[in-house]
């Protein structure tokens, strides 16, 4: 932060070409970087709640929270200007509903209290998802009476929350959030609409942050993939709610298969491709992508529907987390006789690892969209070609 924008572009398009410098070579063709807004882009906040029933602070553990050097603060970020501009208002509606619903601020160093940390995500539409973290269920009916009270207040704003939720994560961990979900109210699903197309996300499912960046992401992905003619089969492992998929499917791939570790993202998706009439044609499964490319020759486990052909699709996208795809699977798609490879990467320098594994293939393309201003990450796209 506090180097200008034009600045950060220049030097994150120079990070990823010298991480990317093994594995490209003087035919690649390097795209020039995309961007959108350097403020105001985030749709997701994850806040971390502190202060008091009275005067909740909504942000980041300040370090004096330090188990050693604790003095109770913590650090305001609801005018945070990563935000979009409508969430700040929405804020101050949910820090009103915390103390209606005398939900006390859980406290890391003494292990009291009962909100640990607020979850917002904002939707293209204007609608949000707000989920509130708690310690326990003892509060739970106070929050659910507090919840028509904030619903009012956030329409009354222009931003209504379709969804409500409270997470419980009773541990005393250092993670955003825990595995059980309580939809308080709304239906289960905010739609994103992105380029028109309306991808539904739950609770615990992940959506990319920055929605402006990420429309022209999956408009270019669907575009490098069908420039030459849409091609008849598509995989998009590490799916999420299906973002890739639906622009693939949309762009004239006939038959999509997404697979997903979170269940949560798997219904999502299956009710967006209901929703949009495509549940024949786009299809998602949850499981471990790193061994999709093992499944269809190996037996399938008996609750996994995925295509039980010899055959690989024609094209393989993979948007992993920060780790990367890892060994099995860069090694599967190294043997596999997949043509095409779309990896969409949040980490250059894993991205470098699980290409310096796949030398079957040369990067024909590569496009750096920043997805993250004002950080040192950014998001890379890579058309793979078998040589
Ligand atoms: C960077 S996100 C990408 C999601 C999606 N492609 C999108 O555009 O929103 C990575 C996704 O991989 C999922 N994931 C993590 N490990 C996985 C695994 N071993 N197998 C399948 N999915 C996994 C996460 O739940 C998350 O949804």
């Amino acid at each position: 932060m506090g180097v200008p924008y034009e600045q950060q572009k220049t030097r994150k398009n120079a990070a990823v070409r010298h991480a990317l410098a093994d594995a490209t070579d003087e035919r690649t063709a390097w795209e020039p970087l995309v961007s959108g807004p350097e403020s105001g882009f985030r749709n997701k906040a994850k806040l971390v709640v502190t202060g008091t029933v009275a005067a909740p602070r909504l942000g980041i553990l300040d370090p004096a929270q330090h188990p050693k050097h604790h003095d109770g603060t913590g650090v305001d970020l609801r005018d945070c200007g990563l935000y979009e501009p409508d969430m700040e208002a929405a804020f101050h509606a949910v820090a009103r509903a915390i103390t209606a619903a005398g939900l006390e601020p859980y406290d890391v160093a003494a292990r009291t209290g009962e909100l640990k940390h607020v979850h917002v995500t904002a939707s293209p539409d204007r609608e949000l998802m707000v989920r509130f973290v708690l310690r326990s269920r003892d509060r739970l009916e106070a929050l659910r009476a507090a919840v028509p009270g904030l619903r009012e207040e956030l329409a009354a704003l222009g931003t209504p929350a379709s969804v409500v939720s409270a997470n419980l994560l009773p541990r005393h961990v250092a993670l955003p959030e825990g595995e059980e979900e309580i939809v308080l109210a709304g239906g289960p699903t905010l739609t994103m609409r992105l380029n028109g197309i309306g991808l539904r996300l739950r609770p615990q499912g992940f959506f990319q942050t920055n929605t402006a960046v990420t429309e022209r992401l999956y408009a270019t992905a669907a575009r490098w993939i069908t420039e030459a003619g849409a091609p008849a089969s598509a995989w998009d492992l590490y799916c999420g709610v299906g973002g890739f998929a639906f622009h693939l499917a949309r762009a004239g791939v006939r038959e999509v298969w997404g697979m997903e570790s979170s269940a949560e993202a798997v219904a999502a998706a299956q009710e967006t491709a209901a929703k949009l009439g495509l549940s024949d044609r786009v299809l998602f499964s949850a499981g471990d992508a790193t061994s999709a490319l093992s499944w269809p020759k190996r037996e399938a486990p008996e609750t996994l529907s995925w295509p039980k052909r010899e055959a690989h699709p024609d094209v393989v996208v993979v948007n992993p987390p920060r780790r990367g795809i890892g060994h099995e699977l860069a090694e599967a798609l190294e043997r596999s006789d997949v043509p095409t490879v779309l990896y969409s990467s949040c980490n250059a320098a894993t991205l470098a690892q699980d290409l310096a594994r796949m030398p079957g293939y040369r990067a024909a393309r590569v496009q750096v969209f920043d997805m993250f201003p004002q950080t040192g990450h950014a998001e890379v796209l890579t058309l793979l070609r078998r040589r």
